[in-house]
């Protein structure tokens, strides 16, 4: 198991939107997160992987994220992708095993071909309880909360913080390591995190999104005219 337990893994993606998008600046994120004691980095598309590979030694989870008007699955939808990831220096492929509808073939089916054809760790982004025992028992290696609060079912979830309750649910009964990740956005989130049995944490937005880092203080700035002091 390449993610040691208890550790910090921070997600560096930067959007095509964001002045950050880009490998040189995924690279940067990479190297400044191992600094600060990262001990795993969560990545997008081959370009960020390939950089950040260059630059670190530590297990990176890649995801490809593919949109498509037809399907709600965009994270790792298919085979090629997890393919080309691996090529690009993933240790451990990331993937979509909500029950949605998705392209091509099943999520079990992709679980298994990332673990015999591509020999990579498969860490399964679930919503639901029942999507962590399936995707444990289809041999995904990790199970993350990453998906609660972004499937049509568990909407309501995402104005309450991190997902406590699944991760507590999925600790109790399912045997995969269990991997906290989204909304998890301050250093108390993630001890409480642990203190559920969490095998590993992931954290993105918090550390490596300096716009949305930004709004954050913006929201707290007092209504009205800024005073123009020059
Ligand atoms: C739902 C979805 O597409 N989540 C993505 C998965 O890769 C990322 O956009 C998140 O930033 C990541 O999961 C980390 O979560 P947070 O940024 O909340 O710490």
């Amino acid at each position: 198991m390449l993610i040691p337990k208890g550790a910090l893994v921070v997600s560096c993606q930067a959007r095509a939107d964001n002045p950050l998008h880009g490998p040189v600046y995924m690279a940067a994120m990479a190297r400044a997160a191992e600094q600060g004691g990262a001990r795993g980095i969560r990545a997008n598309g081959a370009d960020d992987i390939a950089a950040i590979r260059a630059v670190t030694k530590l297990p990176i989870i890649g995801i490809a994220k593919v949109w498509d008007d037809r399907f709600p699955v965009y994270i790792t939808p298919g085979f090629a992708q997890a393919e080309q990831i691996a090529g690009a220096g993933a240790d451990i492929i990331g993937l979509d095993a909500t029950r949605r509808p998705r392209v091509g073939e099943s999520v079990e089916r992709l679980i298994g071909r990332i673990r015999n054809e591509l020999s990579r760790e498969v860490f399964a982004d679930i919503a639901t309880l029942e999507e962590g025992r399936a995707a444990c028992a289809a041999g995904a290696t990790y199970v993350a909360t990453t998906l609660s609060g972004y499937t049509e079912e568990t909407a309501s979830r995402k104005a309450e913080g991190p997902d406590l309750e699944l991760l507590s649910a999925l600790v109790a009964e399912v045997s995969a390591p269990i991997v906290a990740e989204g909304r998890f956005d301050t250093p108390e989130l993630v001890e409480e995190a642990f203190r559920r049995g969490a095998h590993a944490v992931v954290v993105g937005t918090a550390i490596t999104n300096p716009r949305e880092i930004t709004r954050k203080f913006v929201r707290a700035l007092p209504k009205g005219p800024v005073e123009d002091s020059l």
